[in-house]
């Protein structure tokens, strides 16, 4: 507060003609003076008692007040930075999948990366969540103030309400599986993408193909039901398996090998694995990669929540025969030993380094299984292997669904009887099921009908096949023996034979 006093009083000491008037005259500003005084005091008093008034009834109902609020704003400038954002998407996300259906009024959003609209709740709704027995409740807020971030829309904030006493759970886990939650359900709608590698002068890179849109999925996928269950349980637990590898102190990393001959549903399933999971797929052509310098530098550059894949690892023949080809010493070996090499790539599967963002899937295929070097095979590189077989009546019953719609026939006792004995792809059995005219009962017929043909010329074939083989080695082991009587008669005529 400025001091006016003295200014007016340094008036009464100047002196001047006719006093009394100036008296008069200063004592009245004097009066003045001394009201604007306490009235400014007055002021002065009052803003300042009102507010610390003000603060302490505010202080004295929020301790009276049994519940708590957090906010969480959607504007990254607004302290906190990008995790700001972060948060408040995971939470959106979960939101929209968790409570939307009773919150009376909802609205149509498109969280960043998610791209489909999600419903989310509307501004001003309150909706209640349960965790472990603990109730809370949502809101989504708009303030009066604009976005730092973005500009002409007012900032939003979703307010968490819940009782004090409950301030341990709900900060610590609640918060935590919120957070958890709300990512996988944003990765699960998220569009899956299929990269794979190439070369040019400056090194070697991966490059984004296309949209993985394969609608391969576990349920239509041909095989016994408790292998394939089997399988899902073991990538749900490598997927969710966070602390579990944590606690073991090895990298969030899992290897599969899926052999089998051509047509048994190998590159299915690995659709099918992506789409379980949302993994992106990073298709590894090993033969294009120039060195094992230039393949750890791929495999290090694959992001978490992926799946590495390595088809026909048996046709990258290099790996196999590699430490031969490198004690050459001419040009073609110099070229060769550019190449990647087994150990190379065994230094980069061990070396494949995972955090705690996510986990990385490895998947090798082959047809022959006994080509591959016992080094790549065990456990930690190939975690898991997969034997794709041969089509059984288990594996059939689900493509007669998937392509017929078909859950029982009368023919099926038969193809039974034949799938026992003939070893038939399930891509050959797909081939005889795809019906020209839709699905149902009637075209059923004539689709199993047709596989049942099939399947007994195929029976035909592996007769006549099985009778060759058999005459085949009769005639070798006839020739065998005569060639034995040959040399023992050679020898009798000579005089060796004892
Ligand atoms: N187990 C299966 N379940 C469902 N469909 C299958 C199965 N196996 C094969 N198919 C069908 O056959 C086609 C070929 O299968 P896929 O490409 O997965 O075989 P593969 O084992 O990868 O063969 P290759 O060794 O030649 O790469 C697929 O398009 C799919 O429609
Ligand atoms: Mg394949």
């Amino acid at each position: 507060m400025v001091n006016i006093l003295p200014l007016f009083m340094g008036h009464q000491y100047q002196g001047s003609p006719g006093e009394e008037v100036m008296t008069q005259m200063g004592l009245g500003m004097a009066i003045a003076a001394s009201m604007v005084v306490l009235t400014m005091f007055q002021q002065f008093l009052l803003n300042h008692l009102h507010g610390y008034l003000e603060r302490h009834i505010r202080n004295l109902f929020k301790s009276m007040d049994p519940n708590v609020q957090i906010r969480f704003t959607e504007d990254s400038m607004d302290g906190g930075g990008p995790r700001n954002y972060e948060a408040y998407a995971a939470i959106e996300t979960y939101l929209s999948a968790k409570c939307s259906a009773q919150a009376p009024s909802l609205k149509a959003n498109s969280v960043k990366d998610i791209g489909n609209p999600v419903l989310c709740v509307d501004v001003g709704e309150w909706v209640s969540d349960a965790f472990n027995g603990v109730k809370v409740w949502w809101s989504l807020v708009e303030t009066g103030e604009k976005s730092k971030s973005y500009g002409s829309r007012k900032t939003r904030y979703y307010a968490l309400k819940f009782q004090k006493r409950y301030r341990e759970i709900v900060v610590g886990e609640y918060l935590r599986h919120v957070m958890e939650e709300g990512k996988a359900v944003a990765a699960r709608n998220r569009q899956l993408k299929l990269y794979s590698n190439y070369s040019d002068d400056d090194g070697d890179y991966w490059d984004y193909i296309m949209d993985f849109d394969h609608p391969a999925k576990f349920e239509t996928l041909a095989m016994e039901k408790e292998r394939k269950q089997d399988i899902i349980d073991d990538l749900i637990r490598f997927s969710t398996g966070r602390e579990y590898y944590r606690r073991i102190g090895k990298p969030w990393k899992r290897g599969y090998l899926l052999h089998g001959p051509p047509g048994t549903g190998k590159s299915t399933m690995i659709a099918a694995m992506a789409n379980l999971l949302s993994y992106d797929i990073y298709d590894l052509e090993l033969t294009a990669v120039r060195s094992n310098a230039a393949l750890k530098g791929l495999m290090n550059r694959i992001p978490c929540n992926s799946i590495l894949v390595i088809e026909d690892i048996d046709c990258s023949s290099e790996i196999t025969n590699q430490r031969e080809k490198t004690n050459q010493g001419d040009e073609g070996a110099r070229k060769t030993r550019e190449k990647v090499t087994l150990s190379g790539l065994l230094n980069c599967i061990d070396g494949l380094f995972s955090g705690n963002d996510g986990g990385r899937l490895m998947v090798f295929t082959t047809n022959f299984k006994f080509l591959l070097d016992k080094a790549l095979l065990r456990a930690g590189r190939m975690d898991k292997h997969i034997e794709m077989s041969y089509c059984g009546f288990e594996a059939f019953r689900v493509l007669a669904r998937i392509y017929l719609g078909i859950e029982e026939h009368a023919l099926f006792g038969r193809i039974e009887e034949l799938l026992k004995e003939i070893s038939i792809t399930p891509s050959d059995v797909a081939e005889s099921l795809i019906a020209r005219g839709g699905i149902g009962e009637d075209h059923g017929d004539d689709c199993l009908n047709k596989l049942i043909q099939v399947l007994e010329k195929q029976q035909r074939e592996d007769e006549v096949n099985k009778l060759r083989i058999q005459a085949f080695l009769e005639k070798q082991q006839t020739e065998e023996e005569e060639e034995e009587e040959d040399v023992e008669a050679e020898e009798v005529e000579n005089g060796e034979f004892k």
